[in-house]
């Protein structure tokens, strides 16, 4: 297992203090800023979270005007989500893989580069994000030293290019891929991670939904196969409640994170995160 590579030292979550725990990642589906302030805050004073999944599909969905107006909406309500001081790892989960946004490709291309830049961008108090990131050394910080990551799903046509903007930006990327009916061949399985390893992604993330015990051990061998052969941290996670070997064990497995909820699930199968750090601290110290 490698560590996620977007934490925040300054945060001394559980997965910084302990590098052979995975990181904790809890999402919210905040639409507006109070809520996604609170929920942020509230991860954080768990003390267990090591970071926020913004899941900002269901925001843009609900918002009006163009894709980049929606973009820059939801930007300006980022600094709100730094505050808490938890990395924030920035997604457009698209109706093509599961998520609550229906966009063409083209507008889900522009909505991501709007969101890198701006990830680069934030101001917070009076330095710029990019100065920060350079001060602090952590990659991708905003101003206030607080990594901003960004998720780019794989099979988008212009995903190579997104993964690329956002590397020369110095904003880390979590490459997904998801499969809410079935688990992917192990042939397919491997290519998916081959390819975004050679995308250069920050983190290979693969989600399938298993129909059998066999499933969920082919995404755990598929997860480790991918671990031994790449340089980048993977994630596998086999969905619904048959799939919560790999959220509560997915780090034997290679896994560098795992996606727990604190009140409302984004996907099937989420433990609750205090459940589910009790658990690791009983299994990983
Ligand atoms: O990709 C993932 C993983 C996930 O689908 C899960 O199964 O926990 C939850 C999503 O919010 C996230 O973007």
């Amino acid at each position: 297992m490698k560590s996620l590579p977007f934490l925040n030292p300054a945060a001394g979550s559980p997965a910084v203090r302990n590098p052979g725990r995975p990181a904790v990642i809890v999402p919210t589906q905040a639409i507006d800023a109070e809520e996604l302030a609170a929920e942020c805050a509230a991860a954080a004073a768990t003390g267990i979270v090591d970071a926020v999944e913004w899941r900002i599909d269901p925001l843009l969905a609900a918002a009006s005007g163009s894709v980049l107006t929606r973009a820059e909406a939801a930007l300006s309500l980022l600094p709100r989500a730094l505050t808490a001081g938890l990395p924030i790892l920035l997604t457009v989960r698209t109706g093509f893989e599961g998520g609550q946004v229906e966009i063409t490709e083209d507008d889900y291309a522009e909505a991501v580069r709007a969101l890198i830049a701006g990830a680069t961008g934030v101001e917070v108090g009076d330095r710029t994000a990019a100065a920060a990131g350079v001060e602090s050394g952590v990659p991708g910080a905003a101003a206030s030293g607080v990594p901003v990551a960004i998720d780019v799903e794989i099979d988008r046509a212009e995903s190579r290019s997104l993964i690329a903007s956002a590397r020369e930006a110095g904003v880390p990327v979590v490459a997904s891929h998801h499969n809410f009916e079935v688990t992917d061949s192990a042939e397919r399985l491997l290519a998916t991670f081959t390819a975004m390893s050679e995308a250069s992604a920050d983190v290979a993330k693969v989600a399938m939904m298993p129909q059998t015990p066999a499933d969920v051990l082919r995404l755990l061998e598929a997860t480790s196969t991918a671990d031994a052969s790449s340089a980048a941290p993977v994630l596998g996670i086999s969905m619904g409640p048959l799939g919560r070997t790999s959220r509560i064990m997915g780090a034997d497995f290679g896994s560098c994170a795992t996606f727990a909820q604190i009140g409302q699930a984004s996907a099937p199968g989420q433990i609750d995160a205090v459940v589910l750090a009790e658990i690791l601290d009983r299994v990983t110290g």
